[in-house]
């Protein structure tokens, strides 16, 4: 047994995974719903046994623990008021797209606990204040909302959301393109096959020629 896991489990590392996801400091806000680890240990040493499994051979005796250590993480985002990312916005006088493609989603789906992974492309139309935020806060946003149970849908409408309301933006374009773990490791299985979704709001959604001007800079290789 190696039992050399160096993953951080006490609660104060767990506020501080939180407090990462907004401002990549090890400051930040409380742990507002910690995370049961004892009844995630309890819960997956049950499922090895369920499945025919023996919890206590060497090579699993600490996996129940890993397990739990890892769903913290997983799902880091459900303790992090996703509006703190957006805290800060500067001004800019630039009212046209701005546009950050290729940001890397991992997420799980809540149908089957198994990971969706692929990419996500974010553009925004700054408000007549001309306000923008920092690219990065765009990237954290992917990964407060990621890092919960998910559907695709609701994890592209959230950011989309999120960002119309703290922004004040014209318009907002979110497209994520996913391949899903539970279509490809079991049910259908399937791999390869991606799932595209949008969320469009305000003028990105009223004009054609305005989204299709954002579409062309997301499809460009
Ligand atoms: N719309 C949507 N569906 C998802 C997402 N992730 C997984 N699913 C689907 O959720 C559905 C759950 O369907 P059920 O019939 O309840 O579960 P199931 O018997 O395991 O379904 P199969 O995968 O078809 O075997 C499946 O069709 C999955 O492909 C997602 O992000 N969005
Ligand atoms: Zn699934």
């Amino acid at each position: 047994m190696s039992g050399s896991c160096t993953e951080p489990d006490s609660d104060d590392s767990l506020d501080y995974l939180a407090a990462r996801l907004v401002n990549g400091r090890l400051t930040g806000r409380p742990v507002e719903q910690a995370v049961d680890l004892a009844r995630i240990e309890k819960a997956v040493r049950e499922i090895l046994i369920a499945v025919g499994e023996d919890p206590d051979r060497d090579g699993l005796v600490q996996t129940p623990a890993r397990v739990a250590r890892a769903y913290a993480e997983i799902f880091a985002g459900l303790r992090v008021d996703p509006a703190q990312v957006l805290t800060t916005t500067f001004e800019a006088n630039h009212e046209e797209l701005v546009l950050v493609r290729d940001i890397d989603v991992t997420s799980l789906c809540e149908h089957h606990l198994l990971p969706f992974r692929g990419s996500a492309h974010i553009g925004y139309l700054p408000g007549p204040e001309g306000r923008i935020t920092g690219l990065s806060k765009l990237a954290r946003l992917v990964e407060v909302f990621a890092r919960r149970p998910q559907v695709q849908e609701r994890l592209t409408s959230q950011i989309a959301d999120l960002l119309m309301a703290k922004l004040e933006p014209r318009g907002v374009i979110v497209i994520l393109d996913c391949e899903h773990m539970c279509m490809a490791m079991r049910g259908i299985q399937k791999s390869g096959a991606s799932t595209i979704t949008s969320a469009v709001r305000g003028v990105l959604q009223r004009d054609a020629k305005t989204r299709a001007e954002a579409m062309s800079l997301i499809l460009r290789s």
